[in-house]
């Protein structure tokens, strides 16, 4: 058992060789946020499923079970926190359940945060079979979980026309067991802006998010992986979570988006 005080996370996610979504994403932000991070890779893909050609390897459950297995017996499994993303299968959906039960039995006072990676934009880009897994099974034992506005709606079977709507759908999430549920964006802003909330059982916060024109891929894992670590920095003060979440975020989309449209200005310039 670790006796030091450095916050050591499991995470379980895609790895992609090329782009950034998955571990990809959640690892470097952690480490540089001053996590120990652990990294088991659902799939490894040449990118993410968004491109033309989708190439690569699924990580099997008796491969997960052996690598499970292997820090068992090394004694490396004690986590303060476990952070789960994209992966494909229902099986190893199952599989997390059970993991998550081994790794509580180490420490009782692990924290599960599930990101129920699924689809956005009213689509999904996972097989439809692991929605009633995320569901029944896992968003009950998550105590932080950080869905899209897509991704609450399935899971709730509720839709979130209006803030009303929102308020609904999150009091439904607590009611399975969510002790913060955080929704990463809703389209309840409007042309420029789009809307993060966040709500424990004592309060709920709404933060206004400045829209960049265009779309991203591999936010939403960005955005799990740092708002367990603002979380863990801030004493699980939710108000600043958000923002110190939101302000990162801002920072890095607000980067790429300007590097995107300077590599655009040097193409036209040819
Ligand atoms: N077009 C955008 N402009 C500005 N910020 C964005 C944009 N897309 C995503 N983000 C940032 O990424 C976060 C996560 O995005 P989200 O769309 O919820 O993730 P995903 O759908 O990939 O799960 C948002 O809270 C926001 O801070
Ligand atoms: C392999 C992989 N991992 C993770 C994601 C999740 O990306 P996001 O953070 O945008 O939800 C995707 C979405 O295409 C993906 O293809």
């Amino acid at each position: 058992m670790s006796t030091d005080s450095t916050p050591r996370v499991l995470s379980i996610q895609s790895h992609v060789v090329h782009g950034y979504v998955g571990n990809k994403s959640a690892v470097f932000p952690l480490q540089v946020l001053g996590f120990e991070v652990d990294a088991i890779n659902t799939v490894q893909f040449s990118t993410h499923t968004g491109y033309k050609h989708i190439k690569g390897t699924i990580l099997k459950n008796e491969e997960m079970a052996e690598l499970i297995e292997g820090l068992a017996l090394n004694e490396v499994d004690y986590y303060t926190h476990f952070l789960t993303g994209y992966s494909r299968s229902p099986d190893s959906l199952k599989q997390i359940a059970s993991i998550i039960t081994k790794l509580k039995q180490k420490n009782p006072n692990l924290i599960y945060v599930c990101d129920p990676v699924m689809g956005d934009n009213g689509k999904m880009y996972v097989p439809d079979e692991v929605l009633p897994v995320y569901r029944d099974i896992l968003v009950p034992l998550a105590d932080i979980l950080t869905p899209n506005q897509f991704e609450a709606e399935q899971i709730t079977g509720l839709t979130m026309n209006d803030l009303d709507g929102a308020l609904k759908i999150i009091d439904a999430l607590h009611n399975k067991g969510v002790k913060t549920v955080v929704l990463s964006s809703t389209d309840l802003g409007d042309e420029q802006n789009m809307i993060g909330i966040a709500s424990n059982k004592d309060s709920c916060y709404k933060i206004v998010i400045p829209k960049f024109g265009a779309t991203f891929t591999g936010t939403g894992d960005l955005f799990a992986a740092l708002f367990m670590a603002w979380s863990h920095k801030t004493n699980k003060n939710l108000k600043l979570t958000l923002e110190k979440t939101i302000a990162t975020l801002q920072y890095i989309v607000k980067d790429t988006f300007d590097k995107a449209r300077g590599l655009l200005f040097v193409w036209l310039l040819r």
